[in-house]
């Protein structure tokens, strides 16, 4: 798909992030709540998704935590989706669907060969790097000529400058990023934030 791919800006942890996110037309913000250099506290992510207008998606991101740490986390957060990453059973998204939020699930594009959205109970399917979060690049080219059935996100590695090319490669339905809108780990540049957007939807 091209002309109005899904953008996720991951990994926020500040209001001007945020603010720069949604201004420059992000569909979603992700507030990291696993271990991670930009992990934020339940109270922060809080806050932030308060300032987030309802059209667009906030997503609580968690690798393999107990669904009772998801539950508590989106209760104290106020988060709208939920973003597991790892190699869960479909059974985790099955115990997850009383929350009545969309279930995206993430998971290295390895270990989810032949995959499509959906085949366990989810509502999304992001295709990551082997290491999410790491900011590397993998080949995503091969998505192209056999794309997952359904509704599939790409990550792992991209930024302003690969974006578009990764789009028209991949042809995915939606992508997300987070090192490549960063001056350094964990730290976000709004100007790259802007850039990542304008060059996601115009591709
Ligand atoms: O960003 C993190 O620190 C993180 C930690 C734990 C799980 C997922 C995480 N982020 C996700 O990683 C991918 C791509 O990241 P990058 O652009 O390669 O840095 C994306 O799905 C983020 O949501």
């Amino acid at each position: 798909m091209s002309g109005n791919v899904f953008v996720k800006i991951c990994g926020l942890s500040t209001a001007v992030d945020v603010a720069a996110a949604v201004e420059a037309g992000a569909d979603a913000i992700g507030f990291v709540l696993t271990e991670s250099p930009r992990r934020v506290s339940p109270e922060l992510a809080r806050e932030l998704a308060d300032a987030v207008p309802e059209s667009v998606l906030t997503v609580g991101v968690f690798r393999e935590e107990p669904a009772e740490y998801v539950r508590a986390a989106v209760r104290a957060t106020g988060v709208r989706a939920v973003q597991l990453h790892g190699n869960h059973p479909a059974a985790a998204f099955a115990e997850l669907s009383d929350l009545g939020l969309p279930l995206i699930r993430a998971t290295s594009a390895a270990a989810a060969a032949g995959a499509g959205c959906g085949d366990f109970g989810e509502d999304l399917l992001l295709l990551d790097a082997p290491v999410a979060g790491a900011g590397e690049p993998w080949d995503w080219s091969a998505l192209g000529a056999k794309p997952p059935a359904g509704k599939w996100v790409l990550a792992g590695g991209l930024s302003p400058a690969n974006v578009a090319a990764a789009i028209e490669a991949a042809r995915p339905w939606g992508v997300d990023v987070s090192s490549g809108v960063e001056v350094r780990r964990g730290v976000k540049d709004p100007a790259l934030i802007a850039e990542f957007l304008q060059a996601a939807k115009s591709a």
